[in-house]
């Protein structure tokens, strides 16, 4: 199995929103690379919700790019989540935002797994905590490579002034 590097975005605006997070940075502790401090963010996506609670990390580890999924998926379950409107509140949602292999880029078109994901770079949750961790991250967009830095500046600044870090998670990294 190769080894892949991939950036994730998890979420929640139901319930113990710090424990559902603190979910996923322990299921991730062997892979752990780096992870955001907690972020409120102001809803993205049109519905009237709650605000979210968001973190970005930086998972490395011998699993393909659909394993990340997988493991997300899991731990989506395990949060009790229920799907009734898109964009709508959850109790946990884990995007995988970018897988590469080596210096490579993973791209998919498969509907299962987009890489990648094709709405991050407009997305102030995903990449503000994305940036505190990878100051030099680049996102591959169908416009070519950018500088998460620069994606970030082109977004609407009353979006980014919502998201405001508000707490960090304990981290028990074990690599
Ligand atoms: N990069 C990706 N990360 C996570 N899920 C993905 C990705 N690409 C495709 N999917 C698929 O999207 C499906 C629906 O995901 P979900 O309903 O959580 O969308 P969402 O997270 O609410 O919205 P968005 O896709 O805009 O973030 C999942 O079952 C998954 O198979
Ligand atoms: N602030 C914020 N908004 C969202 C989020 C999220 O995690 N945070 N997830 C969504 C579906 O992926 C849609 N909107």
């Amino acid at each position: 199995m190769t080894t892949t590097r991939a950036v994730l975005s998890a979420g929640s605006n139901i319930g113990d929103r710090l424990g559902h997070l603190n979910s996923v940075v322990e299921r991730f502790a062997d892979d752990l690379v780096a992870v955001s401090p907690v972020y409120s963010t102001p809803p993205w996506g049109g519905v009237e919700q709650e605000d979210f609670y968001n973190i970005t990390l930086i998972v490395e580890g011998r699993r393909g790019p659909y394993e990340w999924l997988t493991i997300g998926a899991e731990l989506e379950q395990a949060a009790d989540r229920t799907r009734e409107v898109r964009w709508g509140p959850r109790t946990l949602d884990v995007d995988v935002i970018t897988v590469s292999e080596g210096d490579e880029v993973v791209r998919s078109d498969d509907p299962r797994l987009l890489l990648p994901h094709p709405r991050a770079a407009e997305r102030a949750f995903v990449l503000i905590p994305w940036l505190v961790i990878e100051p030099d991250a680049t996102l591959w967009t169908p416009d070519g490579t950018q500088p998460v830095a620069a994606l970030v500046d082109r977004i609407d600044p009353s979006e980014c002034a919502g998201v405001v870090p508000v707490a960090q998670l304990p981290v028990a990294r074990r690599r």
